[in-house]
């Protein structure tokens, strides 16, 4: 998790989305951004100064681990995919090789979580970052936390990856090829 040495600052890319600017969802069906996900979390992503991103998520009914209370695992949910918004601003795709959280505060159910996601360094492939959730405020309490190594990837990764009808559905729909086109843009 400790950037090695010879990792460089991140600079933001040029294009990346402007400070305020919401960061549209990747995929329709991704459960962190997605809006044809009725159980998903719907975050909605904003770009930031520098390289920085924010989101919301509130809590519900559907997310619950303990009663009343949000699950870890979809908290962790949540900080990855705030933290994978983060390649817009790098105008990269990259995709979760470690994530590490700690849970310091239960997140009830309603609850808006406040994530504030950024890169810390970049080494070659790898992506040095980190988020934090508060409740009660974007200055209130810190809830959760991570630390991540995002790996950036090509288009290819998915196409090579995915389960070949959703890649086709994708391949058809010029809205999504644009997303994708419009990440590839970094050499
Ligand atoms: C037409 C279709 C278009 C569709 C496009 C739609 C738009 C998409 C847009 C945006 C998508 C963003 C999605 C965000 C969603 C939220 C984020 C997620 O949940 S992502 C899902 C969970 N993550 C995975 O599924 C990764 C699974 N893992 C892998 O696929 C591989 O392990 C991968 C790609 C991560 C690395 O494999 P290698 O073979 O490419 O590369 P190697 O050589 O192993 O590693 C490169 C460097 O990274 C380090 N590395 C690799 N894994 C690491 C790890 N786990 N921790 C730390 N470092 C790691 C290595 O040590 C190496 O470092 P050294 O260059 O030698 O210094």
């Amino acid at each position: 998790m400790t950037p090695p040495a010879g990792a460089r600052p991140p600079v933001r890319h040029p294009e990346a989305p402007a400070p305020g600017e919401i960061i549209g969802s990747h995929y329709e069906h991704c459960f962190g951004c997605g809006g044809g996900q009725p159980h998903g979390l719907h975050l909605e992503t904003r770009a930031r100064e520098g390289v920085r991103v924010t989101a919301e998520f509130r809590v519900k009914e559907a997310h619950q681990g303990a009663p009343g209370l949000a699950h870890g695992g979809v908290l962790a949910t949540a900080l990855d995919e705030t933290l994978g918004a983060l390649g817009w601003m790098l105008r990269v795709i990259a995709v979760t090789g470690r994530l590490e959280t700690d849970y310091l505060r239960p997140v009830p159910v309603d609850t808006v979580l406040h994530l504030d996601a950024e890169v810390l360094a970049v080494h070659g492939r790898k992506i040095y970052c980190t988020a934090t959730g508060r409740i009660g405020g974007p200055e209130g309490p810190v809830a959760v936390r991570a630390d991540a190594v995002f790996i950036e990837v090509k288009i290819d990764h998915f196409i090579e990856n995915g389960r070949s009808a959703e890649i086709q559905a994708v391949l058809a729909d010029p809205d999504q090829v644009k997303v994708a086109r419009a990440l590839e843009v970094n050499p």
